[in-house]
């Protein structure tokens, strides 16, 4: 008999299937699959309003699904309580919110799910600190998070989701509004999360500088799934027409950038 290890086909993390959902009167999905295995980075792309943010809100449970499945780590979503196995870094939100917290107040936030009885130990303030060296934040810790930049939140916010140590991160937009320099801390953050084995599923609205790190590329268009399969392949910066993205955070009237993901 052989000592070779048997190969087991790649675990599914997340699992939609025919995944509908509506947001008032509108249907924003409208049957979605969307499988990502255990150690695939997963890149969902799409022009605005595709339905982007919809279907990750849909995979943590904050967008009710009115047909089809969602499963995480095998258990319907529905009956997963695991939540510590998650860390999820929502669309452009501040990590200030007006509560005048410490940087690391915030990232040790993100440790609560895995502290006993709510009580950080050794174990705890240890993810936390290597979380902030991760984002280059050590030197900020004790800073108040309204003296950070746009860049330097995002940082916080993403150091939030690595301190609870997941298996699976996901994240809507990591990129957006970020500064250059962040933009490189944060794909470097990225990589050595990947290199440890986590599993991720990342909102973007251009592949830029995490292109290298990206396995799969699922494009919506209008709620459907349009492509699954390798990243599409920019045309430089600008490309087909007819596919434009506006960041809803842009300033109004900006001009849409054309990502050209979505041939
Ligand atoms: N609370 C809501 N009620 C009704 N419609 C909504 C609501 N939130 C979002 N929508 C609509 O649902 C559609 C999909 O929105 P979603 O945020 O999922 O798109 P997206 O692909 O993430 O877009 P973007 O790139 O602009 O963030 C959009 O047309 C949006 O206007």
């Amino acid at each position: 008999m052989s000592d070779a290890p048997v190969t087991e086909p790649s675990e599914p993390v997340i699992s939609l299937r025919g995944v509908r959902a509506e947001l008032g009167s509108r249907t924003v999905l409208r049957g979605i699959d969307l499988t990502v295995h255990r150690g695939e980075v997963v890149a969902l792309l799409g022009a605005n309003g595709s339905g982007k943010s919809t279907a990750v809100r849909s995979v943590i449970g904050q967008v009710p699904v009115s047909k089809g499945t969602v499963e995480l780590f095998g258990t319907p979503r529905a009956r997963f309580s695991d939540w510590k196995r998650i860390g999820y870094v929502p669309q452009r939100t501040t990590a200030a919110g007006g509560v005048p917290a410490t940087v690391t107040e915030v990232v040790a936030s993100g440790r609560l799910s895995r502290a006993r009885f709510g009580i950080l130990r050794k174990a705890d303030h240890d993810a936390v600190h290597r979380a902030l060296a991760l984002v280059g934040l050590t030197d900020r810790a004790k800073d108040s998070v309204n003296a950070l930049s746009g860049g330097q939140h995002q940082r916080v916010l993403i150091a939030r989701a690595i301190a609870g140590e997941p298996e699976l991160l996901i994240m809507d937009e990591p990129m957006a509004g970020v500064d250059l320099a962040s933009q490189e801390v944060l794909a470097d953050t990225l990589r050595k999360q990947v290199g440890e084995g986590t599993t991720v599923l990342l909102v973007l609205h251009e592949l830029g500088p995490l292109e290298p790190l990206i396995d799969r590329a699922v494009v919506l268009r209008d709620g459907c799934v349009l492509h699954d399969g390798p990243p599409p392949k920019a045309v430089g910066q600008h490309a087909l027409p007819g596919h434009d993205h506006v960041h809803p955070h842009a300033a109004p009237g900006a001009e849409p950038v054309r990502t050209g993901l979505l041939s």
